[in-house]
């Protein structure tokens, strides 16, 4: 038994704005995304990334349209301050990108940090101090007003060396770090205080970045408080609100949106959510979020694998194949209605002249990412006759009609069943080919037919093989496959009632085949379906009565 909750957990606190609007919000542009790749999720890994490593993800990000990326903490470790040096000093980047390092507020360590930044044309220095009240009581031990101190020592420091530097000043982020655990009013208090003495105006504007360090609450509550942030702190023209949500609750996607509705201008977060514990945000979901809303996320994702192969390679974790828009089977349906209508919806695309998309199921279109159709349809005991009909489609071009789609499900349901497993495309069609093209009491060999009369009826005569034995049977119709079936009654005593018929082409050229489809039913019998694929359309269809035979 766990432990009794209400004895052991608080209720997280509220703050509500005076009006609150983000209810109402709807995001029609994107934020200013900042990956934090390089920092929060390096520094949450097992071994984190060397400089190589870091390069391959340096170059993804810019690849992908970062305007800003944090390369890491210069001060804390040799790596992240040669890398950056490497950046730096190797013209690795953009006029477009601007870097941006973090630091803790302590002397030696802001100063180490300038020194990591020489050379860089444009940057941010991100200082934090965690202002919650638990880490100024148990880590600091620290009042309000030793919080306040602590971060405007590093604010100086930085102010200075900012003023020093023969690049130009660098822009100032401030960090109240563990917002979500610190008093919405001490976190205004401090923000202002760090504005104040930075200098902050609405033409040199600070980035006060309200992180979820720890995500504590349901998203609606910060959105609550990063509402109240911005409509209570002093001269809100003069910051760039960022935020940087964790995703302890597993809902850091939703906070982050509901944030961008409250007011925040700017997310901080990770490539498919790496970072501490459960993960910063995921920026690749949000980014394709908005896109699906038909909000250009200034983000590219044309090749979502390629990314995702990057981060991969990177951090060395695997990226959930449920994971949204990038895992394995996102892009695939095994349950039979959804497939259905998956298919049904692709069919209708083809015919309708709009680019809108609206296929069920599949919230995007798989090709804006990268992936591919081909991968939407896989079949298992749970698929049905449409998925079925659409394997058969797309890897063997055969067009199967409805009421054998209906039966074939039957027996592919059977043997899924049986395996206890997906079945391979292969294993699909050679099932169709073992119920549908039969061989067995009759084969037939040839044909062959000539007009009669004024060429109104043909008169075919056939050789088959009957028990093995050659057996040559003649009949009249009006066409080729009536009068087959008339010779098969008059000549061998088999009465068969075509009930249904389809052919078409597989192919094009002298290559094409044809493929036939037919249900037949003898006497009095349940009426069976055959099937046959042949390069010329008669013998397809004869052949495809003749499997039919074979079944019955
Ligand atoms: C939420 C976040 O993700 S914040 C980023 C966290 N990232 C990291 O910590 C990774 C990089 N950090 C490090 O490698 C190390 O912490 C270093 C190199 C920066 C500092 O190392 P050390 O000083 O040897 O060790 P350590 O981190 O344990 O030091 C903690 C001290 O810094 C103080 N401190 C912690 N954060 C801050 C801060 N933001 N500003 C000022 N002081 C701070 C602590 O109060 C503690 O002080 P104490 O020594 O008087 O008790
Ligand atoms: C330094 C801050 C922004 C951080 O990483 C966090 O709070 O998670």
């Amino acid at each position: 038994m766990m432990p009794a909750a209400q004895n052991k957990y608080k209720a997280y606190a509220t703050v509500r704005p005076a009006t609150r609007t983000w209810p109402d919000g709807r995001i029609d542009h994107p934020p200013m995304w900042c990956s934090v790749d390089l920092r929060d999720g390096n520094q949450a890994l097992i071994d984190p990334m060397g400089t190589d490593l870091k390069m391959r993800m340096w170059t993804t990000l810019v690849d992908m349209g970062f305007k800003e990326i944090e390369v890491g903490f210069p001060s804390a470790s040799q790596t992240d301050f040669d890398f950056i040096r490497t950046l730096i000093e190797g013209g690795h980047i953009p006029d477009e990108v601007t870097i941006q390092v973090l630091v803790q507020s302590r002397e030696e360590l802001i100063r180490r940090t300038f020194e990591a930044l020489a050379g860089a044309k444009r940057c941010i220095v991100h200082l934090y101090n965690s202002t919650s009240e638990a880490q100024r009581r148990i880590v600091f031990g620290i009042d309000r007003k030793g919080c306040v101190d602590l971060a405007l020592s590093g604010v100086a420091l930085i102010r200075d060396l900012s003023a020093a530097r023969p690049e130009g000043e660098v822009t100032l982020q401030y960090s109240p770090e563990s917002f979500t655990g610190t008093e919405p009013d001490f976190a205004v208090e401090i923000v202002e205080a760090v504005a104040e003495a930075w200098g902050a105006s609405p033409t040199r504007r600070m980035i006060c970045n309200l992180p979820a360090t720890v995500e504590m609450s349901t998203p609606n509550l910060y959105a609550d408080v990063i509402e109240w942030f911005c409509t209570t702190v002093k001269n809100r023209a003069s910051l760039i609100v960022s935020v940087h949500p964790h995703n302890d609750r597993g809902t850091g996607v939703a906070a982050a949106e509901l944030a961008v509705m409250a007011g925040a201008d700017r997310v901080e977060g990770t490539l498919f959510g790496n970072g501490e514990r459960t993960g910063n945000v995921d920026v690749v979901t949000l980014a394709l979020n908005l896109y699906t809303q038909g909000v250009d996320p200034g983000l590219d994702l044309s090749d979502i694998d390629t990314v995702r192969r990057a981060a991969e390679h990177c951090t060395g974790l695997p990226v959930h194949p449920r994971h949204p828009y990038a895992g394995d089977l996102v892009y695939t349906a095994f349950s039979g209605s959804h497939q259905d209508a998956i298919k049904k919806g692709f069919a209708a695309r083809k015919s309708a002249n709009d680019p809108t998309w609206e296929v069920p199921y599949l919230p995007i279109d798989p090709a804006d990412v990268g992936r591919s159709y081909e991968a939407v349809i896989r079949i298992n005991s749970q698929s049905g006759k449409g998925g079925i009909a659409a394997v058969l489609e797309r890897d063997h071009g055969l067009e199967i009609p409805r009421p054998l789609q209906v039966e074939f499900a039957r027996i592919v349901q059977e043997l899924a069943d049986q395996k206890g497993r997906e079945l391979e495309s292969s294993e699909i069609m050679t099932a169709f080919a073992d119920t549908y093209f039969r061989g067995g009491t009759l084969e037939l060999v040839d044909y062959s037919t000539v007009p009669v009369g004024k060429g109104v009826q043909r008169a075919l005569t056939a050789s088959l093989l009957r028990d093995g034995k050659d057996v040559v049977i003649q009949g009249v119709g009006s066409g080729p496959l009536d009068a087959f079936v008339h010779a098969l009654g008059k000549d061998l005593g088999i009465h068969v009632k075509v009930r249904d018929y389809h052919e078409h082409a597989i192919g094009g050229g002298s290559e094409a085949q044809a493929a036939c489809y037919v249900q037949i039913a003898v006497g009095g019998n349940a009426p069976t379906h055959g099937a046959a694929v042949d390069a010329g359309i008669t013998m397809a269809s004869l052949k495809a009565v003749i499997s039919a035979l074979n079944r019955g």
